[in-house]
C-alpha cells in the first residue's frame, strides 16, 4: 500500500480550541445492551449544551444504520464498527467537539485501539456496569428475548462475550446511581479538562 506524507494544515486543534472556549475530549460509554448508555450520554449532551459546549454524539444503533450498515455482530464486523468509529471521532475531535460515544465495544483490546486512534489524554472510558440479569429483565427493545430463543445469533453477554473493561476513568453502576448522579460525576471530570 503505498503512504502519501501526511498533509499539513494551519488551523489546528488549538486555534480551534480558542474559538470554542474548550478543548475537545472523547467520552466513551461501554456496557451491554440496555445497560444505560445512550440514557445517561443523552443526559451528559443536554447538560454540556447548557454550558454551551459543543458536543456530538455517535451512537451504536444510528451509525449502524449509515456509514457501518454494511456491518453485523460477528467479531470481525465490530471491530470494524468501532474502528470507524474511533477515526470519525478523531476528526471531530479536530474539529473541535466533545464527542460523546455510545457503543457496546465489548473487547478490551479495541477500547485500547480506540484509545491510541484518538490519543490517550483525549480518551475518557465510562464503564455503565449493569449486571446482565438486569439489562434482560429491562429488555427494553426485546432484544434478549430474541437472542435467548435464537432469533439472534452473536448476541452480547448471551452468545457473545462482553470484557468488563479493565480500567475506566470512570465506572457508573445503574442499581446504585441514578443517571443524574452518573453525569454529576462526568461532569466533575470534565471541569478539569475542558
Ligand atoms: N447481536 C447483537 N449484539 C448486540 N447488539 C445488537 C445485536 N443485534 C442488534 N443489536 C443492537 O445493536 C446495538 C449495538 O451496536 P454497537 O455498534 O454498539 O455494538 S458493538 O460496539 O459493535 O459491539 C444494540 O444497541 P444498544 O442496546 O443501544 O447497546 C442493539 O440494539
Ligand atoms: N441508573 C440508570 N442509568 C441509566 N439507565 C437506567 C438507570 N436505571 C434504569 N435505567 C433504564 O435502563 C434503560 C437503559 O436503556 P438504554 O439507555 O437504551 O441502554 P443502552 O444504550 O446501553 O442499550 C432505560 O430504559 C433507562 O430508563
Amino acid at each position: 500500500m503505498k503512504h502519501n506524507k501526511k498533509q499539513n494544515y494551519s488551523v489546528n486543534r488549538l486555534g480551534r480550541a480558542l474559538i470554542n472556549k474548550h478543548k475537545p475530549c472523547l467520552i466513551w460509554f461501554t456496557g451491554l445492551s440496555g445497560s444505560g448508555k445512550s440514557t445517561i450520554a443523552n443526559l451528559l449532551e443536554k447538560e454540556l449544551h447548557k454550558k454551551q459546549i459543543h458536543t456530538y454524539t455517535l451512537d451504536g444503533d444510528n451509525l449502524r444504520r449509515g456509514l457501518n450498515k454494511d456491518l453485523l455482530f460477528t467479531k470481525e464486523d465490530r471491530i470494524e464498527n468501532l474502528r470507524r468509529t474511533a477515526e470519525v471521532a478523531k476528526l471531530f475531535i479536530d474539529a473541535g467537539l466533545v464527542v460523546i460515544a455510545a457503543f457496546i465495544s465489548p473487547y478490551n483490546k479495541i477500547r485500547e485501539d480506540i484509545k491510541a486512534i484518538v490519543g490517550s489524554d483525549y480518551y475518557i472510558e465510562v464503564f455503565v456496569n449493569t449486571p446482565l440479569e438486569v439489562c434482560e429483565q429491562r429488555d427494553i427493545k426485546g432484544l434478549y428475548k430474541k437472542a435467548r430463543s435464537g432469533e439472534i445469533k452473536n448476541f452480547t453477554g448471551i452468545s457473545s462475550p462482553f470484557e468488563n473493561p479493565i480500567s475506566p476513568t470512570i465506572e457508573i453502576k445503574t442499581l446504585k446511581e441514578t443517571p443524574e448522579e452518573a453525569v454529576s460525576k462526568i461532569l466533575t471530570l470534565l471541569e478539569n479538562k475542558l
